[in-house]
């Protein structure tokens, strides 16, 4: 009788720690005696469940620390194809809310989306001096489609924040994965082009002595080149600014990306920039699901503001993920001639995206 209630019990907490350590890795196994089965903690009754897609990389560590951070997260799902063990293990002793878990490879990879909220994606190759962020696209777009046809089938309805390169071509080719899997909704997927914003505020800041964490400039197109287009007509607060001031700022902003590039002299590019920026729109993100009101950031979505299916603008972030999309605004000609070149590299990389998926 007695070993009868035994098994039983032992079942039970077989069961449970099965629930609480699947297939993938935990820290706490296999250490001394205690496996998290056998202790009190319930992580992950409040609060968003958030996977982070490449989180061993340059961008997807410091990222994944400050989402640990986050007190909106109570479970963080870090999923890469290397190294998630020992980052894992890392993050998890950081004495913050969110619960950590870790997993490994392909085979892991639906267990990793499964009820999450939100899916953050920073895995794929970064740029080499010399290189244009399209010739990522031959590695990055496969990466880029396999992931999502994952989150098509285990999180359909989570935001997505698509970090990876090219981003104007990556978030065209999640859109048709998920169209293909019959779960595109528009509103979820964002294409992250918050380190345009974040430069543009630093680098405003600086050449007219303000305080850069009180500027906000708007900054549209896309998220390569031309095709980034600070609005500097509508600066927070309203600045005036020399001709010469505004070609330097307009190209500084829009080569930001290859100024790290080069800076860092072939070993990648802006990781921990990167990591704030991605951090402070997952977070915006999150606040909208909470159902805070006037979050506004720049995103490159789906939209109808151009001619151009898909397009970066303020968009107002809610319970859906985008509840609304800006009008651009009244642009200078400096911004229109600005926005025409932008346009046309956009399409030819849209229809790349595109085209990939349905070749
Ligand atoms: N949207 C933006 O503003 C920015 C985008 N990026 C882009 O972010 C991407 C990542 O950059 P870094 O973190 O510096 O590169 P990284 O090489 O340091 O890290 C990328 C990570 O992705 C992982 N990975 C590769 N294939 C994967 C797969 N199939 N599934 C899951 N993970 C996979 C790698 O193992 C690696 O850990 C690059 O494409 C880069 O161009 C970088 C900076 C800014
Ligand atoms: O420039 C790159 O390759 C990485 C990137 O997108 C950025 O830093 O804006």
């Amino acid at each position: 009788m007695q070993e009868t209630n035994n098994s039983r019990v032992n079942q039970r907490i077989a069961t449970i720690s099965a629930h609480l350590n699947p297939p993938s890795f935990s820290h706490m196994e296999g250490s001394s005696g205690l496996g998290r089965a056998d202790c009190r903690a319930k992580g992950g009754l409040t609060g968003f469940k958030v996977a982070i897609l490449g989180a061993a990389g340059g961008i997807g560590q410091p990222l994944s620390l400050l989402m640990k951070m986050n007190p909106l997260v109570s479970v963080l799902h870090l999923y890469d194809v290397v190294n998630t063990p020992g980052v894992t293990a890392d993050i998890s002793h950081m004495d913050t809310g969110a619960v950590v878990r870790g997993f490994l490879g392909q085979q892991q990879l639906e267990e990793a989306l499964t009820g999450m909220d939100l899916v953050i994606i920073p895995a794929g190759v970064p740029r080499k001096p010399g290189m244009t962020r399209d010739d990522l696209f031959n590695i990055n777009a496969g990466i880029v489609k396999t992931l999502c046809e994952g989150i098509a089938k285990c999180c359909p309805k989570a935001i997505v924040n698509l970090i990876s390169n090219p981003v104007n071509s990556t978030v065209p080719i999640a859109a048709e994965v998920f169209k293909k899997a019959g779960t595109f909704d528009p509103n979820r997927l964002l294409g992250v082009t918050m380190l345009d914003v974040v430069r543009a505020n630093t680098f405003v800041a600086e050449v007219m002595g303000l305080d850069p964490r009180e500027v906000d400039v708007p900054v549209i197109g896309g998220h390569a080149g031309v095709t980034i287009l600070p609005l500097l007509s509508q600066v927070k607060p309203p600045c005036s600014f020399t001709q010469k001031e505004i070609e330097y700022l307009t190209n500084r902003i829009q080569n930001g990306g290859t100024e790290v590039v080069e800076a860092k002299a072939g070993a990648g590019s802006a990781t921990l920039s990167m990591a704030y920026a991605a951090v402070q729109f997952a977070d915006a993100c999150l606040r909208g699901l909470r159902g805070d009101a006037d979050i506004v950031r720049c995103a490159f979505v789906a939209s109808h503001v151009t001619e151009l299916p898909f397009f970066a603008s303020k968009v107002r972030l809610g319970r859906c993920g985008v509840e609304e999309i800006y009008p651009l605004g009244p642009l200078n000609e400096y911004e229109r001639v600005g926005l025409e070149k932008a346009k046309k590299e956009l399409e030819t990389s849209i229809e790349k995206g595109v085209a990939f998926v349905k070749k």
